[in-house]
């Protein structure tokens, strides 16, 4: 279980986010989303315990780890000992803590042969499963994922989409999830909460209903998102909207 309560964060001196008040269940996948700059990764951070909040208090009952934009992977160890490091740190057995990180690669959709490849013999995608595998090793019981795919191309994102939310939902993991992509909120989450306003609040969670497996049932529950009143500012569309584009007003 994660919880925010009345949490306000700083950044750089300048009061960013205010009164943040939520609750992450065990077993629940929350997205939270908001324009570029509003302190999505912030809030992520204080959650992690990388950033100390101004106000308010952060609750979180169990492990939790991390999982960032970039698979930050140690580059001269193998896909197997950089999904075991966080069980090296915890004082697991060699062999037991091989034999976890290789089934959750396997579980993530690395091939055999891959499990003794280094960082930099993988694809993007190859890496982001070690990242998650790694966080996941640790049994956590928050996850907390910062646009884990933003960097990887559209059809490899829906595969790993699917593979998270199978992976969380069986451990019942409390997880945060931070992204831009609309797609990515409906296909993974359960509820979303937007930031908005300056310094930020966070408004009424949004309960998101699980489209079927189709492209086009995908497409209708973003767009049923987007017509959620609100939801279209927060996430700055209708201003982009009304910009010019290079061919004139779009
Ligand atoms: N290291 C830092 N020092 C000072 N200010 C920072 C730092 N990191 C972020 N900020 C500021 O804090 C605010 C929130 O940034 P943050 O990265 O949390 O937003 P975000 O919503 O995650 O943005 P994006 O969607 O672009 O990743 C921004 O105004 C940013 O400029």
């Amino acid at each position: 279980m994660l919880s925010f309560e009345g949490v306000a964060l700083h950044r750089g001196g300048a009061l960013i986010l205010s009164g943040v008040t939520l609750r992450v269940a065990a077993g629940e996948v929350l997205v939270l989303m908001g324009r570029s700059g509003i302190g999505k990764t912030s809030l992520l951070h204080a959650a992690a315990g990388l950033l100390p909040v101004s106000a308010g208090r952060i609750a979180v009952r169990g492990r939790r780890a991390v999982v960032f934009q970039e698979p930050r992977l140690l580059p001269w160890r193998s896909a197997l000992d950089n999904a075991a490091l966080g069980l090296k740190a915890l004082g697991v057995p060699r062999p037991a803590r091989r034999e976890r990180a290789a089934s959750l690669l396997r579980e993530l959709g690395l091939r055999d042969e891959d499990l003794l490849k280094r960082p930099h013999a993988l694809s993007g995608g190859m890496r982001q499963r070690v990242a998650i595998a790694r966080a996941l090793a640790v049994e956590p019981a928050v996850l907390l994922l910062d646009e884990p795919f933003a960097a990887l191309d559209a059809g490899l994102r829906a595969e790993l989409q699917q593979r998270l939310r199978e992976a969380v939902r069986r451990r019942h993991l409390a997880t945060l999830l931070v992204t831009h992509d609309v797609v990515e909120a409906v296909r993974v989450g359960d509820r979303v909460a937007l930031l908005a306003g300056r310094p930020a609040g966070l408004l009424p969670p949004l309960p998101l209903t699980r489209p079927a497996a189709t492209d086009a049932a995908v497409f209708e529950a973003c767009a049923g998102l987007l017509r959620r009143p609100g939801v279209a500012e927060a996430l700055g569309l209708l201003a982009q909207a009304r910009q010019p584009s290079p061919r004139g007003w779009d």
